[in-house]
């Protein structure tokens, strides 16, 4: 396994951390407040790479030598609907009112950099909900908390057990990194640059 004298993962969210750390990588977390508001006109693909590029942008002017700086950015997409992360309580339960009983898009824009180079890529899963019952619903909502995750759901939580119908494409990506794509990124950079 091809090893980096330094990656620094540029995220404060603990499941990126942990997903990191389980492909087996060293690295460092630095985290920035990076704009997220991408452009109104963009697509859902070119958002989430814009935002990854941003979060990127941020801390670029932190590295030195051969660092590999590592961002991210996961969104819930259906048609043409952003799902950000809950403000509160109300946006928690509308949420995932509006995905039950159908399918969407998890989206995660990831961007590869260091001083001079930078790659940016996105990888889909679509997830399908089954039917949430307003109890289950509010059980989720009260329970978890969900106000630090895209859509207003983890998948990796009791709603993830209980809530999924059908899945396509990459589990990792749903939960904020996609470990496949993101190891084989690393493991070509800087050729893929
Ligand atoms: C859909 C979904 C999202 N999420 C999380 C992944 C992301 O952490 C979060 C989406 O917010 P992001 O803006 O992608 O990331 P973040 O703010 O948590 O961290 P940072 O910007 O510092 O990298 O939602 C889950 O944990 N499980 C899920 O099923």
């Amino acid at each position: 396994m091809k090893r980096f004298q330094k990656i620094i993962l540029g995220s404060g969210s603990p499941r990126r951390k942990q997903l990191l750390a389980d492909l087996g990588y060293d690295f460092e977390v630095r985290v920035s407040d990076a704009d997220e508001s991408a452009p109104n006109h963009l697509s859902a693909e070119e958002t989430v790479e814009w935002v990854a590029r941003s979060k990127a942008q941020a801390l670029r002017e932190t590295l030195v030598d051969d660092e590999l700086l590592i961002t991210a950015d996961t969104e819930v997409w259906k048609k043409n609907r952003r799902y950000g992360k809950p403000a509160n309580r109300e946006s928690a339960v509308e949420m995932l009112r509006s995905l039950s009983g159908t399918s969407h898009q998890v989206i995660s824009g990831i961007c590869l950099c260091n001083r001079e180079l930078l790659h940016t890529f996105h990888v889909t899963t679509e997830v399908a909900f089954v039917e949430l019952s307003e109890e289950m619903i509010s059980h989720y909502v009260d329970t978890y908390q969900p106000f630090d995750k895209a859509g207003a759901y983890g998948i990796q939580e009791w709603i993830g057990m209980v809530g999924i119908a059908e899945l396509s494409g990459s589990y990792y990506n749903v939960v904020g990194l996609p470990t496949t794509e993101v190891f084989e990124a690393i493991q070509n950079w800087p050729e893929l640059a």
